[in-house]
């Protein structure tokens, strides 16, 4: 990890905390979610691992606390947000 700095908080979920990260040294941008070790790490976090997996193989990082996902980065806002704005565009064309 200490290739890697901090950009920016994303935000929180039910599980842990998920941050944008850029590699010191390419300069690539990385999304990890980072859930702390212990009983939160539990069959729904399994499920969103292999969830995951269909999408992109992610990288799981086992820390001395936490259990890291890393991600590519979706820079193009909320997806809840897209599909309430799309829901507007149509109903505005009846
Ligand atoms: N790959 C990503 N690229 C960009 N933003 C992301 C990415 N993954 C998560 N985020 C942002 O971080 C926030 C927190 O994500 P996280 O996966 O921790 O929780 P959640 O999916 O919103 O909630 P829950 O885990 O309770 O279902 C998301 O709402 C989103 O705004």
């Amino acid at each position: 990890m200490e290739k890697y700095e901090v950009v920016k908080d994303l935000g929180a979920g039910s599980f842990g905390v998920t941050k944008l990260l850029k590699n010191k040294h390419t300069k690539e941008l990385v999304v990890m979610k980072f859930i702390e070790r212990g009983p939160k790490v539990d069959s729904n976090v399994g499920r969103e691992i292999i969830d995951h997996r269909l999408l992109q193989h992610p990288t799981v990082v086992l820390g001395a606390t936490h259990l890291g996902i890393a991600m590519e980065y979706a820079a193009g806002g909320e997806l809840f947000d897209k599909i309430c704005n799309y829901g507007r565009f149509h109903e505005d064309a009846v």
